[in-house]
């Protein structure tokens, strides 16, 4: 891996920026192809750190000092007390993988068909299964749904593992959930331990650079740039690609791409690099002096994001030491426990706090609840035509009385949960969080605005689609130019029902499927 600024050579088959979750698969499967040479630029550096391998260490990366995060924050929401909301995002090999909850969750069936029914031909749930069962080796599931040769083994050993979640676990099915022990396979509903996608024998984060591309290290027809910024595209007369133009420590270096190149750079700078080179709105453009190339109105809009709001009991004893998992149990429901139509609406995740944080207590349960298709929409906007310079993030949360409604449903569907009788062995009879003073509907919404945070899934700046909305088209091609795809978390149309690391990842590997007309 180069780190350093020495010449490379200036033409590939492939460019592709950005070596997250979507860039790593989609350059193994690129690289499958015999001959076929490809050009990895990534703006961060090494993730072979202690920090990143050892997933109990997980919380650190987010920290101001980490050294492998964007540290973007949004706006202030007014929605919640004018909060300002941490948009963290991996800036290092592996991208927002090598820094985020392991969480391992795909979505249902139904999230993937609505795609197809908004016109994204080929995104249905029979196309993108394929894909999702070639990321991963899950042998406990049904091989109708998992796969049995991919790099991703996910795993519920360490979640399964303590007397806490199994005890939650316990008590969340008394209350009428069925059990369900792989929310990833024919159905998500019920509860069940979380997956990680964290080796089993290790306890080693299993990232996209990791296990996608590290094992292709020795393979010539793959260059991997780090430390590395791709600041502009640049396009012909025909607006097709040019060249690509990288920031490597103020040096400027240009590369160009044979076949094409791929943008797979996250939610929030895939739209900033697309607009600093001319592809957006017109006349946001204009109004930073980038003169532009296609427009395409769509460009940073469609933001949409999980917000996760919580409840917190003290628990009636210090947990045992063994227990090192945070997120233990995931509920994914309507909000009456047997009601089981379409995508779910809400996910539950339990936590584990041995430590305090914020006004939370030290040796606590958290119940964290996510409107997982909220309706709200916000946007990625230039704060200036630097790319160096943060573009303005507006998330919108609880942007509407719908979303509003919902997340208060689900606020009071957790708050019974953990006040049930049937969890009074493990926590205190009194709430900490929001409180037992706490009872209104207008105090519960209060509660809302202080204690719900952004939960890092954003996604829909580069919006799949048909219309004049859409930023890339069912091929991942962005429209207007000819020469470049987006592939990950940004081309999501509407957000998946669950954690977006896995669908980020099935993305990256079925946009190479295109590239390579396997799809
Ligand atoms: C703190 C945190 C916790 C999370 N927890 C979970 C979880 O538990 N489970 C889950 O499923 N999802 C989780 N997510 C979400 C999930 O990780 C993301 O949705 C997913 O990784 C997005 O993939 P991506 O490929 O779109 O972008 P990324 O993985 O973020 O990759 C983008 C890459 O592009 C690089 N890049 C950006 N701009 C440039 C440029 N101009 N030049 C060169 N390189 C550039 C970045 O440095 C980065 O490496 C979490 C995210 C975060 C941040």
């Amino acid at each position: 891996m180069d780190e350093t600024i020495s010449p490379l050579p200036e033409v590939y088959d492939y460019v592709v920026v950005g070596a997250g979750s979507a860039g790593c698969p989609l350059v193994a499967r690129l690289l499958s192809e015999p001959g076929v040479t490809v050009l990895l630029v990534e703006a961060g550096g090494s993730n072979d750190r202690e920090d990143i391998r050892d997933f109990t260490q997980s919380w650190k990366l987010t920290q101001p000092d980490s050294g492998v995060d964007w540290g973007y924050k949004s706006e202030p929401q007014p929605e919640l007390l004018d909060r300002a909301q941490s948009y963290s995002a991996g800036k290092v090999l592996g991208g927002s993988s090598s820094i985020n909850g392991m969480v391992w969750v795909r979505g249902h069936k139904d999230d993937f068909d609505g795609w197809a029914a908004q016109g994204c031909t080929g995104w249905g749930y029979e196309s993108v299964l394929p894909s999702f069962m070639t990321l991963e080796t899950y042998l406990a599931g049904d091989p109708a749904y998992h796969g049995t040769m991919g790099p991703i083994v996910p795993t519920a050993e360490f979640t399964s593992k303590n007397e806490l979640s199994k005890g939650v676990l316990d008590a969340v099915m008394k209350l009428g959930y069925p059990l369900n022990q792989d929310y990833n396979g024919a159905s998500p509903y019920g509860v069940g331990f979380t997956q990680l996608n964290v080796d089993v024998e290790t306890g080693a984060r299993q990232d996209a650079f990791t296990k996608f591309v590290k094992p292709l290290l020795s393979n010539l027809n793959l260059t991997i740039k780090t430390l590395a910024r791709v600041k502009r595209i640049t396009f012909d007369a025909n607006r097709k690609v040019d060249k690509v133009l990288i920031d490597v420590n103020g040096a400027e270096i240009a590369v160009r791409a044979r076949r094409e190149v791929v943008l797979c750079t996250g939610t929030v700078n895939t739209p900033q690099l697309l607009m600093l080179s001319g592809i957006g709105s017109a006349a946001e453009l204009a109004m930073h002096g980038i003169e532009h190339v296609a427009d395409v109105p769509g460009v940073g809009q469609n933001l949409q994001d999980h917000l996760i709001s919580v409840v917190v009991k003290k628990l009636r004893m210090p947990n045992a030491p063994s227990h090192i998992t945070t997120m233990d149990v995931s509920i994914f429901t309507n909000g009456a426990p047997g009601a089981v139509n379409g995508p779910p609406r809400f996910e539950v995740q339990s936590y584990y706090m041995r430590y305090g944080w914020s006004d939370y207590p030290s040796e606590a349960l958290a119940l964290g609840c996510i409107n997982l298709h909220p309706t709200s929409r916000g946007q990625v906007k230039l704060r200036s035509a630097d790319p160096r310079e943060a573009p303005i993030i507006e998330p919108n949360f609880l942007g509407t009385a719908e979303d509003w409604a919902t997340q208060l449903e689900g606020y009071k569907m957790i708050r019974q949960i953990i006040n049930a009788p049937e969890l009074l062995a493990w926590v205190e009879d009194a709430e900490h969080t929001p409180g037992p003073t706490v009872v209104t509907d207008d105090q519960l919404k209060e509660a809302l605005r202080k204690y719900s945070e952004a939960d890092f899934h954003p996604v829909g700046t580069c919006k799949m689609g048909v219309g004049p909305s859409a930023v890339v088209d069912p091929e991942l091609r962005v429209r207007g130019v000819t020469g470049l795809r987006v592939a990950g978390a940004a081309i999501m149309p509407t957000i998946v029902s669950g954690n977006t690391n896995a669908a980020s990842m099935m993305i990256g590997d079925r946009c190479a499927r295109l590239m390579l007309g396997k799809g």
